[in-house]
């Protein structure tokens, strides 16, 4: 579960109810005086959805019995890690966020959170289904945010997209539930299953649930439209409710020559999902938010976008002077921002690192033959134009873990790629730097 998302432990239903007077119908006694509710009946499951909006989102949602309850903890799963991809890649504080949520469903609740979560969003919602569109449009309105929240109807077989629709606006992220089943046998087959157990989902409509080839074939049809749009939105993402559809869409992406992509995973009690992301532009992800540990999958995550290089010394300011050194001979490169080193050890628990910097190159200047011609040429060294960078990549000293080797008090350099087009230029430039910076300090 995302560290932000309070849902960690289940809450006290007693609690609960009071904030949220219909849940009580639903409470059954435990032993410990305590109560719970039966997660099998999906009356106490559209209940307990009702009351968390309510209680920790002052939400009022209506969400009609034939149509899917979503599970407040998993969409939050969701909304938070976009959180995350936009504040580790927006260039500058933004005074407005715009997202779209494709297939909104009756209880329109992606775009409900966000917007409660944070007052820059503005979203556009679709939706195919006639009741679930008139529910939906029935909450946004009950909750005020028929400003923020455009809901559009769109036909089932037109556009997943939809961006022809808004020809003047950029998106900076579009999220998408997709249906999940090939067909009505595959729903039947599914509900006979989860019978046993213990956590039953909420059952929606079959025009919810089903779609054809699935929901990778859904995605797909995402990634076909991406390609045209390209650059009308900074990061697609859908969620996928199987591995084999990840590996399908990953698939998809990289026979498409989309590289810049990523995975993660949300996982609440027994109920694990996916979500891929992808972009044409060449701001990067950390790779906490697009790679997963799990090593049976580790052939559907892409590159690392950190490089690890350990160091022999102990001393933080004199490595930090050997990487400024070795980043500061270079014509083009500057750099644009530095934390100097912090002589205290972060306490236990923190990874912050020891010293940071961000640094941006306007060229390769440091390829054997880029610093021939420079020689050559004796040229003086470059003011680096910031609005011309090929490569910008962010250096941080991090003490090392015993588990890698050597003692605690051994340094690391992690480079990450931040922003380029070619990750063999930032390949070539961390090595370069740390080359220079381990000779200065032998
Ligand atoms: C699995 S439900 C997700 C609902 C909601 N977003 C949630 O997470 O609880 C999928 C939704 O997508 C809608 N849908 C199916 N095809 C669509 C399309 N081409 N464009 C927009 N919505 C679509 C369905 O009607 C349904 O409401």
């Amino acid at each position: 579960m995302h560290p932000r998302n309070p849902y960690h432990n289940p809450p006290d239903f007693n609690v609960l109810a009071e904030a949220y007077p219909p849940l009580k119908a639903c409470l059954i006694p435990t032993h410990g005086g305590n109560a719970t509710i039966d997660f099998k009946d999906e009356a106490s499951q559209r209940r307990l959805t009702e009351a968390l909006l309510k209680r920790d989102f002052d939400l009022v949602v209506d969400i009609p019995d034939d149509r899917l309850c979503p599970p407040v903890p998993n969409r939050l799963n969701y909304i938070l890690w976009l959180q995350d991809v936009l504040g580790e890649t927006g260039e500058e504080p933004r005074s407005d966020v715009r997202g779209m949520d494709i297939g909104t469903g009756a209880s329109a609740i992606y775009p409900l959170l966000a917007c409660r979560l944070d007052p820059r969003c503005h979203f556009v919602a679709t939706e195919v289904d006639e009741r679930s569109y008139a529910h939906a449009l029935h909450n946004i309105t009950q909750n005020g945010l028929e400003d923020r929240i455009q809901l559009v109807r769109v036909p089932k077989d037109g556009s997943v997209l939809q961006l022809s629709l808004f020809p003047d606006f950029t998106f900076d992220f579009t999220m998408c539930n997709p249906p999940f089943y090939t067909s009505k046998a595959e729903v039947d087959a599914s509900a006979e299953a989860k019978l046993y157990k213990p956590n039953a989902v909420c059952t929606g409509g079959d025009v919810e649930m089903i779609t054809l080839g699935g929901e990778s074939a859904f995605v797909k049809r995402m990634v076909d439209e991406s390609l045209e749009i390209r650059g009308r939105c900074r990061w697609y993402t859908s969620m996928l409710g199987k591995l084999s559809s990840v590996a399908e869409v990953i698939q998809y992406l990289r026979q498409h020559e989309i590289d810049n992509y990523g995975v993660t995973e949300f996982v609440q009690g027994y109920t694990r999902r996916w979500a891929v992301i992808w972009s044409f532009g060449y701001i990067h992800l950390p790779d906490s938010l697009a790679r997963i540990g799990n090593p049976t999958v580790q052939h559907l995550m892409p590159p690392r976008n950190t490089l690890r290089q350990p160091f022999s010394t102990t001393d933080p300011s004199r490595l930090s002077d050997a990487l400024q050194a070795a980043v500061e001979n270079l014509d083009g490169v500057i750099i644009m921002n530095s934390t100097l080193p912090q002589r205290a050890a972060p306490s236990a628990g923190e990874d912050l690192p020891l010293a940071d910097m961000v640094v941006a190159a306007t060229r390769n200047s440091w390829s054997r033959a880029a610093r021939r011609k420079t020689k050559s040429t004796a040229s003086a060294m470059d003011v680096a134009d910031v609005d011309n960078v090929v490569m910008r990549c962010r250096l941080q000293i991090r003490r090392m873990d015993r588990g890698e080797g050597g003692n605690e008090d051994r340094l690391a350099v992690d480079a990450t790629w931040v922003e380029g087009k070619e990750r063999t230029l930032f390949e070539s430039f961390v090595s370069h730097v740390m080359r220079k910076a381990t000779s200065s300090l032998a």
